[in-house]
């Protein structure tokens, strides 16, 4: 199913946070959203999980105004996984699974047989199967996003919204989430801060800065020194990764004092000689505080 933005612009009480953004994600492709803080990306996104409405311009699925599709019909074909998805409600891991099948049911019906077995392999899909009977409230924030991850899969949407999925999630999880997108199949909008992973999971990426669209394309066309610079204040080198071949950034991590935060590190060790410690940390904080008041550096 092809998602169209179609000039979508949101304006709240006069002030526009989305102008006339015009973005397309193909049929099974994902494309990623970057930006930074306060850019407009999940006001986007928000218009395409019926969220918001938009001001002006259109969502289109298969060329359909979202807006002009029952409720019930956009909520099996869409499913979002947003920063809102986390409720407080003492519901257990399956139990909040099982919701993803809502729009699916006929008021009243209970699961079938077939579904409960769908929201068992969603659950061992993101690996939180052995927390089935935990309430969500006890678990972590990595858990409760990869339960989350589950909902969606077992709605069986067409297009996947996703508003940066990988908060909380430690590295492999980060990398897994990648592969299992990549492997949907599914129309992917995905909302992401980290580049690199946006890099290497999208086909394509559109930046927005001052709720515009500023660029849009192959990570390998967007992701340059300039657009990085320019967007968020950042220098940053273009590597392409050696053996998958993806573009990547490596960020000049200069602090005010022009050193890096390596060479700092260094000293720090150097100096006590327990690498790797909090203790070397705080060491190594010290002698880049009393360096930068030595130099003259404002304190
Ligand atoms: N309902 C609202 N009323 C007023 N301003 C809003 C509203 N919703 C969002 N904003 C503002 O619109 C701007 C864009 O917000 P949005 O959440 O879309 O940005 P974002 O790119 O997702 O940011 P982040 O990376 O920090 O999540 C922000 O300045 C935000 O404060």
């Amino acid at each position: 199913m092809e998602l169209r933005l179609d000039g979508v612009s949101v304006a709240v009480a006069g002030r526009a946070l989305v102008r006339e953004l015009r973005l397309d994600v193909p049929s099974g492709r994902i494309v990623g959203l970057i930006g930074p803080n306060g850019s407009g990306k999940s006001t986007a996104l928000r218009c395409v999980y019926r969220a918001l409405r938009p001001t002006a311009g259109a969502v289109l699925l298969d060329g359909a105004d979202v807006t002009a599709i029952p409720l019930r019909e956009s909520a099996r074909l869409v499913a979002a996984l947003t920063q809102e998805s986390h409720s407080e409600l003492d519901f257990t891991v399956e139990e909040v699974v099982a919701l993803g099948r809502t729009p699916h049911l006929a008021h009243g019906r209970a699961l079938g047989r077939e579904e409960r077995e769908l929201c068992r392999w969603a659950m061992a899909r993101v690996g939180v199967a052995h927390l089935a009977g935990r309430s969500v409230l006890t678990l972590s924030g990595g858990e409760r996003q990869r339960v989350l991850i589950a909902r969606a899969l077992v709605q069986q949407p067409r297009v996947l919204v996703l508003d940066e999925p990988t908060n909380h999630l430690d590295v492999r999880h980060q990398v897994e989430l990648a592969a299992l997108l990549r492997a949907s199949g599914l129309t992917v909008l995905v909302a992401l801060h980290d580049l690199n992973l946006a890099a290497a999971t999208c086909d394509r990426l559109g930046v927005l800065s001052g709720g515009s669209l500023v660029a849009a394309g192959s990570p390998a066309d967007v992701l340059t020194p300039e657009l990085i610079r320019r967007v968020f204040g950042v220098e940053a080198t273009v590597v392409t990764h050696p053996r998958t071949g993806a573009t990547q950034l490596l960020y000049d991590l200069t602090d005010e004092t022009g050193r890096t935060g390596g060479e700092d590190r260094t000293r720090g060790v150097q100096s006590t000689g327990t690498a790797g410690t909090a203790k070397t940390a705080k060491a190594a904080n010290t002698v880049h505080t009393s360096d930068a008041i030595a130099k003259g550096a404002p304190t």
